[in-house]
Formats: C-alpha cells, structure tokens, sequence
C-alpha cells in the first residue's frame, strides 16, 4: 500500500481555496459515493498513484486487470467477474434501495474513451446477477456474458486506446420479479455514428467482427462466401489479419462468438444469414466506387460477387446503390405534394457517397436485428417489481488526448456530444433539482449551483443555428456556415470558436476544460439523407437467400430514423414502456424526421437515452483515466476529469444539504408497519436532536415533503423502510437470503440507536 497523500494536489487549479476544506480527509470524499457518484480509476500503475486507500472511496483505483486471471467463484458455484469492493458495495446498494423503494434505478458509466466504462459496466451487471440471483431459463450470467461477447464483437472496434473501443450506446434493462430475482434483460441500443463502418478513423480498425471473420470462418462457409481470395485494398478498410499471431487472436474470438451465439439461442439459419450480411459488406468495400464519370462500381466481379452473396442480382444491386433518381422520378410524377416536395430536394450523392450508404445501411439493420435476436433469448413475460438500467456509452475522444494533429470528425462529435447530454443529466440531477427543490420547501441551505454546467457545451450544438446572408458572405465562411447550420451547430455561442483552418471549429467540452477541434470537411455528405442506406432494407428482404430474408423480412416497417435504434421490440410489459418512452421521443420530432437529417437522428437518439434514465434513480460512475499515451501518470489531464465531475460541489451539497427526501403520505405510510415501542423512541427522537441536523419538514408547500440529512439516513430512516418494506406481504422477499440478512443487521442498528434493548 503506497503512502496516502493529500487530495488536494489532485484538484482542479480553477477550484475555490474555500472548497479546499472539504477534502482535508480522504474520507470526506467516500461520501459522495452516497451521493450517487462512484468514480473509478483505470490504473495500470497503482504502485505510482500518490491516491491510495482501501475501502470505497470515492476514487477507487482498481486492482490491474491482470490479477483477474484467475476466475473467482461465486457462492452458487459459477466463475463471476471480480469486481472491486467499491463497486461490489454500490451493487448492494443499488440492490437494496431498488427492492426497498420498487423504483427503477440507472447506472451510466461517463467518462473519456478507454477510462474503463464498459469494464465497469460489465462487471457491475455480473455482481448484480450474482448478488439477486435469477429466475426462470430465460436470463442466467452465462447469457448475459454471451451478449456482451456478442456485442463487443459487433460494436467495438480496436483502437490506440483499447483493444476493444464501443461505438454505440447501450441502456441494459434487468428487471426483477417480487421475489427480488433478475426474471429477464432487455437491450436497447443506439448507433449514433452509422458510418462507422465504411468511414475508418485513424489509428482505428473497424468492427472488430470482419476481423474475427475473415480470421476464424470454416473452409466451407469461406467457400459459400466467396471469401478465399481476398482483394487487396478495401474502400471500408476492412483488412484480413495477416500476422500469425493476428490470425490466431482472430480465430479464437470468432469461436469465442459462435459459442456466446449458441447460448443465445441463435439458429443455424439466423448465423448463416449474419455471415451473409458481412460477407456482402466486405465485398461492397472490395468493389469500391469510381471517383469520377459514372457512378459505378471500380470491381464490377467483387459487385458481382457481394451481390450473389447478399442473394440478388447484380443489376438489382447496382440500381438499389446507385439509381436512385428513378424512384424520385417516380415520387415526384405520382407523389401527393410532400413526396414531390422530399424528391425534390434530393441530393446528388457522390459514387462513393453511394456506396457507403449501402454499407451503413445494411450493417445498421444487421446490427438492430441481432439486438432483436439477444432480446428474444433474454425477455420473459413475468411481472416485473423495479428494474436496473445499466448505460454505457462511447467515451469522450479528442484526438489531442492521443497526441494526434488531426482535428476530430464527425464520429467523435456524435459520441462527444451523447457524453455532454450525460454530464448534463448529471448536472441537474446533482445541483439544479435539488437546490429547486430546496427552494420550494423554504428549506434554508446555503448552496448555490455552480456557475458552469455542460449544458452551455449542449446548447451550442443543439441550438438552431443562424441565418445566412447570401449576398455579403464569403465563399468560404458561406461553406462553413452551411455546413455548420447543417449540423445545428452555432458560431455565434461562447462556446464555439471558428479556427484558422477552412472548415474547422474548436468547441469547448467539459465545461470548457477540454476544447476539441472539428473539421467539417465532408460533413455534408454524412448528415444529408441517403437514399442508398434506405435502399439496405429492400435489398435484404427482397434476397433470394431464404435465411437472409427471413430474419429481415420483419424490420421493413421501421422508420428511416428509427433504423439505427436496436431493441424496439419485446413483448412483456416494461419493455413496452421502455420502447414506448423511445417512440415518444421519436414521434415528437415527427417534422425532423421527414427532414431524413442524421443530425436530427443523433439529436433524436440522445434524447430518446436520456428520457429513458430520466425517471430512474439515477448512479453515477465518473470513469477517470490516470495515464497518457506514453504511459506516464498525467496530472493535469486528471485535474481535467476531475474538474468535469464537479466533485467539490457535489460533495459540498451532499454535506451540508439533505440529500433524500420524501412526500408526508408517504413517511406516514412507512411508519405505520413498525412497532409502538420503535415509533415511540423514533418520535423522541425528534424533539432531542438538533432539527436542522436530523430532519427539515415544511408544510408550507403542496409537496410538503420531509428531507433528511445524510447522517440521519444512514443510521434510522434506511432500516425503516426495509423493516417496513419487509413487513408487507412479500413472503418471497422476506425469505430471500440477502434481504434477510440485511434486516436482520439493521433491526440491530436501529435497536442501538433508538436505545430499544
Ligand atoms: N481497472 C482497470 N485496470 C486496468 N485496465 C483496465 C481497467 N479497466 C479497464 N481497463 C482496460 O482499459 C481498456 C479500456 O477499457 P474499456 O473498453 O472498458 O473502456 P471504455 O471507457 O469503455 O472505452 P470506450 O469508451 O472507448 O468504449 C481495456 O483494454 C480494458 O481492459
């Protein structure tokens, strides 16, 4: 254990000296773990971290992956994931508070890219599953570790950062029945950035599943794909592992995902089309696309051969990629005045502008309908008690933090922006919610908000943008506006800034600490509507591959911007209201969503991910990285972090507020299931402490709600409601090993502290 210093050197310089009081005590800070914050540390070298404690503290530098080799037991008997002890803690409370309060809960993990999210996201899901145990054949960890296996390999890509990078949201839904058991899961997925696939990001791979293919694919389904002789150069940069050693890592995780699909129950059938689709898309990056004269494709027998893999002939693959005119034609001559209007402005794509759109659109479809294949082994119709919501995004990258010159793109902005609207949710929930709440019960806490919040960073994207002037505007900065105004992007925001370079903005994230360059250049094409990606659809269900179409056949009635969304289906009931909760967002922005704008499709997906936590209790897992590219321990990057999590001001709420609270009817309620003799010393207790410490009630206000401090929850409040919870009519739950333990242990705390003997 290496020597604990202060945490001061940690924090940010643009901090208050005053605040500085707080943190005198590393234990001051494990109490915003009760605030709902957790925050992690990836730390490759703990040996050098000068910030070092046993116990949960509030930044939980976790034991190296590599001391996880050796697979630990759970008590049942099956190998689970070691997750540290701060995290095992906060499982156990999310547990408790989940089952005791019968509200949904939601874990988002938030944070730069490869600070550990999904690990901890992962590894949280696996100690819940091991912690409630679960019910029916539907959902065991087994399954679960075969989605994320599946997942990983779909929607990560290898990068300077991590061997397995996600490129799309995740809301992961465990719902538990009344006997406090996970009964089933339910995956909803967002791909903010379609064109992941055939657009590649320095330094980065694509999806980590065509290496795995090419790699580890039977001799004779490599023969039925035409995958033996593979072209040189690929327009997706989709490259076949050479090195041995590459081959062989390539050839286990392809076996490792054929065993995760078993378990999940795919079929023969289901896989057979899944390797068709990629197949297809390798081929369509083989065939690429001409730069100039005829939009057509540069390989017309790689055309041919991703046509026949796809199951349609190769005129019908070359009209769905390329002649899309014809069927604007045809809308304009028969058309009422809104589809003339929707042909008219269509646009005249590029070949491989074309070409690319094909590929994002079926790799999109694929993608959503192996979440709906993961949903069908995962889903089951019992009654559902609370769930917990696990989020897990792509992380915060700018391309400084990898020592690259290059400005970011149009994929960093899509990810960035969803990590904005995170830390936004955050920051209402933490400051502006509690302080208004505060304010409407005339409770006197001296607390103000702080004076920066990423919602400034949030505005100036999703702000409208302005009008050009045509007449009095340069070419150049004319080109610049309009695509910015394309992309709700506003130079006329603090922050914003408009660099020297042509086409290039600085925005400043993170609350100003972190600025990360965007070039523009060719955002155009991402964001304008591509009738070749809505084309995918037609093409797969229309396949003459019996399998292919099958599994695609039910996807054609979804709306073009609802296409990137995966989990729309389920039939118990939360999952209807989850999907209902998407929809609404959806529906809202119906006039957008003719507009076809994948602006308004990322705009539309961050606010679909947020209503969806938006009514959950929510937990915080700010995820900081320690070390820079060079490996060297980086302090004023995780000053930077730690600046962005508002840890002083949440702490300081946290001590000197009330951090729950709840309506009259419903202490009274709790109260009445306990015994006369604890209510009698309960009410005592009312009179001999000093009011402000233990309890504020008004009832000046509608709400008329009772707020407790921190202290006082922990100690009294907390094991009420789980004696009173208990006492329902919920044999199962009392029965239940965990919660009886726990009863058991506050009835014991509650008895000393009310002096009860
Ligand atoms: N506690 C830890 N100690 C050491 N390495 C870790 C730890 N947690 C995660 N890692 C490693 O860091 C890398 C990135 O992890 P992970 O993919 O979870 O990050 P992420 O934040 O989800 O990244 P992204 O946002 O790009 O998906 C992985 O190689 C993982 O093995």
């Amino acid at each position: 254990m290496c020597k604990v210093k202060s945490p001061l050197s940690l924090l940010p310089p643009q901090c208050n000296p005053s605040d500085l009081d707080l943190c005198e005590d590393l234990s001051d800070l494990q109490s915003v773990n009760e605030c709902g914050v957790l925050h992690t540390l990836t730390s490759r070298a703990k040996a050098n971290m000068p910030l070092t404690r046993a116990g949960p503290n509030l930044l939980n530098f976790w034991p190296p992956l590599e001391t996880h080799s050796k697979t630990p037991r759970s008590r049942r008997g099956e190998s689970v994931w070691d997750a540290p002890p701060a995290l095992t803690a906060l499982v156990k409370r999310v547990y408790v508070s989940m089952v005791g309060t019968r509200r949904d809960h939601s874990v988002s993990a938030v944070g730069r890219s490869g600070t550990g999210k999904t690990t901890a996201c992962q590894a949280f899901t696996h100690a819940l599953l091991d912690q409630a145990g679960t019910t029916g054949e539907k959902i065991s960890a087994e399954r679960v570790r075969a989605m994320f296996t599946v997942l990983r390999s779909f929607g990560c890509v290898s990068s300077q950062h991590s061997h397995a990078s996600s490129r799309f949201a995740m809301v992961f839904s465990l719902d538990f029945n009344h006997a406090g058991k996970v009964s089933a899961g339910h995956l909803q997925t967002m791909m903010l950035d379609k064109w992941k696939v055939c657009q590649k990001t320095p330094g980065e791979s694509n999806f980590l599943v065509f290496s795995q293919l090419l790699g580890g694919l039977s001799t004779e389904m490599r023969t039925e794909l035409q995958l033996h002789q593979l072209s040189e150069s690929n327009s997706f940069g989709i490259v076949h592992p050479t090195k041995v050693e590459e081959k062989q890592r390539a050839s286990v995780a392809f076996t490792k995902l054929l065993t995760a699909m078993e378990t999940l129950g795919f079929s023969s059938g289901e896989q057979k089309a899944i390797w068709h689709v990629l197949a297809g898309i390798y081929h369509l990056g083989a065939a690429g696309a001409c730069k100039v004269g005829r939009r057509q494709f540069v390989s017309f027998d790689s055309a041919q051969v991703a046509s026949g893999v796809l199951g349609c002939e190769g005129e019908d693959l070359h009209t769905a990629v390329f002649k899309h005119h014809l069927r604007q034609l045809l809308q304009r001559a028969t058309g009422g005045s809104r589809e003339r209007n929707a042909a008219a402005e269509g646009p005249r794509l590029t070949a491989a502008q074309c070409v690319d759109g094909m590929a994002a659109g079926l790799y999109e479809e694929l993608f959503a309908t192996i979440v709906s294949l993961i949903n069908r082994a995962l889903s089951s119709q019992q009654l559902t008690l609370a769930s917990v919501m696990v989020v897990d995004t792509p992380g915060l990258r700018n391309p400084r933090h990898s020592a690259e010159e290059r400005a970011a793109g149009w994929s960093e902005l899509c990810h960035n922006y969803l990590q904005e609207r995170l830390l936004e949710h955050y920051h209402t929930h933490t400051f502006t919610h509690t302080l208004d709440r505060y304010a409407q019960e005339k409770i006197p806490v001296e607390l103000e908000c702080p004076e920066k919040s990423p919602a400034e960073a949030v505005s100036a994207i999703d702000q409208p943008p302005p009008q050009v002037n045509n007449t009095n505007t340069p070419t150049t900065h004319k080109s610049f506006k309009v695509c910015l105004m394309s992309l709700c992007v506003s130079v006329n925001v603090p922050a914003v800034r408009q660099c020297e370079q042509p086409l290039q903005c600085e925005l400043n994230h993170l609350m100003g600490c972190d600025p990360i360059r965007y070039d523009l250049t060719g955002w155009f094409g991402l964001i304008q509507n591509n009738p070749s990606a809505q084309n995918a659809i037609c093409v797969l269900q229309n396949s003459t591959i019996a399998e292919v179409k099958a599994m695609f056949t039910p996807r054609i009635s979804v709306p073009p911007l609802c296409r990137s969304l995966g989990g729309l289906d389920g039939a118990s009931q939360r999952s209807l209201q989850r999907n209902g909760t998407i929809r609404k967002t959806f529906s809202g922005g119906m006039a957008a969503i003719r507009r076809h704008s994948q602006c308004i499709a990322v705009k539309l997906q961050a606010d679909a991910l947020v209503n969806l936590i938006r009514r959950a209790r929510p937990v915080f897992l700010q995820c900081v990285s320690t070390k820079n590219e060079g490996g060297s321990f980086d302090i004023p990057a995780l000053r930077v972090q730690l600046h962005s999590t508002q840890i002083l001001s949440a702490l300081q709420m946290h001590r000197t507020g009330y951090p729950e609270h709840m309506t009259l009817s419903d202490f009274r309620c709790h109260f009445q299931a306990l015994s006369p003799p604890i209510m009698k010393r309960y009410a005592s207790m009312f009179v001999s402490h000093d009011e402000r410490k233990v309890c504020s009630s008004s009832c000046h206000t509608n709400s008329m709600a009772l707020m407790f401090s921190s202290e006082y929850i922990h100690s009294f409040i907390q094991p009420l409601f789980i004696l009173q919870r208990s006492s329902r009519s919920n044999p199962h739950l009392q029965r239940h090993p965990v919660i009886t333990k726990i009863i058991r242990k506050q009835t014991l705390n509650l008895k000393e502290n009310t002096g009860d003997r």
